[in-house]
């Protein structure tokens, strides 16, 4: 074979020695090379045309039989599986590389400030947001501009130019037109962000008219304060404009900014931004003829109910809603099935909606954002299934421009810090009813006096007593509060909802003399002095059993009035209104998200039933607000883990209190419930509740322990069923049935 391919090299006339040594390996690798590389210069020599034929048909052979031959190739060099090889690494180099960026922006986007330069990719570059590094503090000017008369009035309307931590990353996003989920906290400006992004949006060119942002909302009231602070900025913008006393032409240069590029090139409120829900069909009816008379609303604000009766009734060309360039969802989980999100057998009106929307978007348009923008704030307790399953089941974002905000991942489903915030304690307040011997006397007694009869017309035969709840020992050990909250057969919440929903299926008369207990468990609390419950203005939170007339009746009792809370009333303002004379501010549960109450520092929950779930734990709680302005500071969410060395996991912050609230600083929840009724799973609910958002801290009200109560049978009802193993870090673990 060598001697052949040496004929061959000579007869081709390139070559007419070939060095030949003795040893064999080193033969066929100088050969290898050596043949390649004339192999390369004969086809660089210009032969004839009939002599490169034949050379190229021989060089081809020689390279078939280079190829076939082992002896010859070079035991470890194979270029062309190497190239190959190289090839692919490359590729999976790329590809890693590619992933561990995202990953990195990921990360990163959950606690991004402003503009990171060095993380480089897709989605990062799109933002626009070009903030000088050694700048801490970013203004809403970083985010919007051509908006300097609205931020101005802004600013007026907030006292602030300032955004919230929450506002800044969910603007960064904004400005490259990047879709989220974003996570928020309690008081973290969530509402007022989507506002801003609503207002401050200049609708792409390239899309023609249309409805530029569609801002969905869970409740009627919602969309009523959505109203009431748009009119309120768009008039003052209106106003500001007017008192400028310079001509319009310098104003403009004055301002810096394009007139025209901002919402004032709307003409009236009207043309500018719509709000639709369900109410009586006068205000219905005339929702629609504003509707008809300004087709293309800038910004259009609904409930899903209120926008799928108009589709369903007046069809898409009533409205249109096929181009829009935003789409915000202010506290989407509260619109769905918070536990099973959109696995539940019920199709939620929101999820309707978006899927109806979403298909209506014109995709094929040639412009630069074809896609609408999309974003939903969720609240601190939603996780990543959230995320997976919208991945899985939806087409509604475009996925290559989406970057959550906050963290969906947490060690064992506990939450990284409190969603709870540490300037609420709550106290449990178990009432017992007992017999009242006077009153039932005279009610069993046929020969009653006119008077006793008068005296026992309309007053309980019982009195009640108040116990603390025995307050939950958290302990320090992250084991046990993953154990207590995920881990035990009987301890979920679809165990205890069902638990729950038997009790209230019993009959009327069962539940309001329930009803009634809790209301006089409360009138007894509110005579104690120590408490000084009666020098405040408190809020009511009730469930969906009662209604709130029937708790305002029972609080006449207390000599102190109530009112029911009506938004258009301007109940937001009850706690700082001093023209306002009632005392109590009555609510139902689901009515509190996005409503603010400034000066509000005591809320009474009438039983655990009004607790709808963890995400609606944390929206009651999260109406005490410790600033002004109505936000809650970030450091009152405080980290709950605390890692130490050994993997071990110590508390960081919160601990359990026996004091009668002595941080004057702190709001105050009052928890009542029945002891007649509460059982363990009521109370394990409420310490799963507690853990999950972030320790709670407790207070005792009544200085004296409920009686009775068996720590060790409230234990074995709870074991847990799997045991973990952590790994070296002390992040991971490992979860294994027994
Ligand atoms: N950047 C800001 N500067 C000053 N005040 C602000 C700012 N953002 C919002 N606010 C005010 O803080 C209060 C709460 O804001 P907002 O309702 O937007 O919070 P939220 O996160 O939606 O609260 P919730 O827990 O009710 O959902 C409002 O009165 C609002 O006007």
């Amino acid at each position: 074979m060598l001697l052949r391919n040496l004929r061959i090299f000579r007869s081709s006339g390139v070559i007419s020695t070939l060095p030949i040594t003795a040893t064999k390996d080193y033969i066929h690798l100088r050969q290898f090379h050596t043949s390649k590389h004339l192999l390369k210069r004969s086809r660089d020599n210009k032969l004839s045309k009939k002599a490169q034929q034949e050379e190229n048909r021989l060089i081809d052979k020689l390279l078939e039989d280079t190829d076939a031959d082992d002896e010859i190739r070079p035991p470890s060099i194979d270029i062309r599986e190497k190239k190959k090889q190289l090839a692919l690494e490359k590729g999976l180099m790329k590809a890693k590389m590619t992933r561990e960026l995202n990953e990195q922006v990921r990360e990163n986007m959950g606690v991004i400030r402003g503009y990171d330069k060095l993380l480089k990719t897709d989605p990062l570059q799109r933002v626009k947001v070009n903030l000088d590094d050694t700048k801490d503090i970013q203004k809403f000017s970083d985010f919007f501009v051509h908006c300097g008369p609205l931020l101005r009035t802004f600013k007026n309307h907030l006292g602030s130019d300032l955004p919230t931590d929450f506002q800044r990353k969910i603007f960064t996003l904004s400005t490259g037109q990047l879709s989220t989920i974003a996570k928020g906290d309690s008081g973290s400006g969530r509402t007022m962000a989507l506002i801003m992004m609503a207002m401050c949006l200049n609708r792409h060119r390239a899309r023609g008219p249309g409805v530029s942002t569609l801002i969905i909302v869970k409740s009627n009231d919602l969309v009523l304060k959505y109203q009431q602070i748009i009119t309120k900025v768009y008039q003052d913008l209106v106003n500001l404009m007017k008192t400028i006393p310079i001509p319009r032409e310098q104003r403009l240069s004055f301002e810096n900014i394009d007139e025209e590029e901002t919402i004032l090139k709307y003409k009236n409120i009207n043309e500018m931004a719509q709000f639709l829900y369900r109410s009586d069909a006068t205000t219905e009816l005339k929702q629609q003829e504003i509707i008809a008379e300004n087709p293309l609303p800038h910004i259009l604000v609904s409930t899903p109910h209120r926008l799928l009766d108009l589709l369903s009734t007046r069809g898409m060309n009533f409205l249109k809603i096929n181009n829009v360039q935003q789409i915000l969802v202010d506290d989407f989980d509260t619109m769905i099935d918070p536990e099973t999100y959109l696995d539940s057998d019920k199709t939620a009106p929101v999820v309707l909606l978006l899927d109806y929307v979403l298909k209506l978007q014109d995709y094929n348009r040639k412009h630069r954002d074809p896609h609408p923008m999309i974003c939903f704030t969720v609240s601190s307790s939603c996780n990543n299934s959230l995320i997976e399953q919208i991945k899985e089941e939806k087409q509604w974002f475009d996925w290559k421009k989406f970057v959550p905000i906050g963290s969906f991942e947490s060690p064992g489903s506990l939450p990284i810090h409190k969603s709870v915030p540490d300037n609420v304690s709550l106290g449990s307040v178990l009432v017992l009813p007992v017999i009242d011997e006077t009153v039932s006397e005279n009610v069993d007694n046929k020969k009653k006096t006119r008077k006793s009869k008068k005296k026992s017309k309309g007053k309980n035969n019982f009195k009640v007593e108040l116990y603390d709840m025995t307050p939950f020992e958290y302990g320090s050990d992250m084991r046990t509060w993953i154990d207590k909250s995920y881990r035990t057969t009987e301890g979920h919440d679809a165990y205890y909802f069902k638990h729950r929903n038997k009790r209230l299926n019993a009959a009327r008369k069962v539940k309001d003399i329930g009803f009634e207990i809790l209301i006089s468990g409360f009138i007894e609390l509110h005579k104690r002095k120590e408490l000084g419950l009666k020098q405040e203005k408190l809020l009511f939170v009730h469930p969906d059993s009662v209604n709130g007339t029937q708790v305002r009746d029972f609080l006449k009792k207390t000599k102190r009035k109530g009112k029911v809370f009506n938004f258009s009333d301007g109940d937001e303002s009850f706690f700082v209104d001093d023209q306002n004379k009632n005392d109590f501010l009555i609510i139902n549960s689901s009515a509190l998200p996005s409503l603010t109450f400034n000066g509000l520092k005591t809320i009474v929950v009438l039983g655990n039933e009004t607790i709808k779930n963890m995400s609606n734990f944390i929206t009651i709680a999260g109406r005490i607000r410790n600033d002004k302005k109505g936000l809650i500071s970030e450091d009152r969410f405080p980290e709950l883990l605390d890692v130490s060395e050994n993997g071990q996991r110590s508390l960081a912050s919160s601990t359990t209190k026996n004091s009668n609230n002595s941080d004057s600083d702190k709001g105050r929840i009052f928890l009542i419930n029945s002891l007649f009724e509460f059982d363990h799973y009521d109370r394990n609910y409420l310490e799963r509740l507690f853990i999950r958002g972030g320790l709670v801290d407790q207070f005792s009200p009544c200085g004296v322990l409920e009686p009775g109560f068996d720590q060790d049978a409230y234990n074995s009802t709870f074991v847990p069923d799997y045991t973990f193993q952590y790994f070296n870090d002390g992040h991971e673990f490992q979860l294994d049935e027994e």
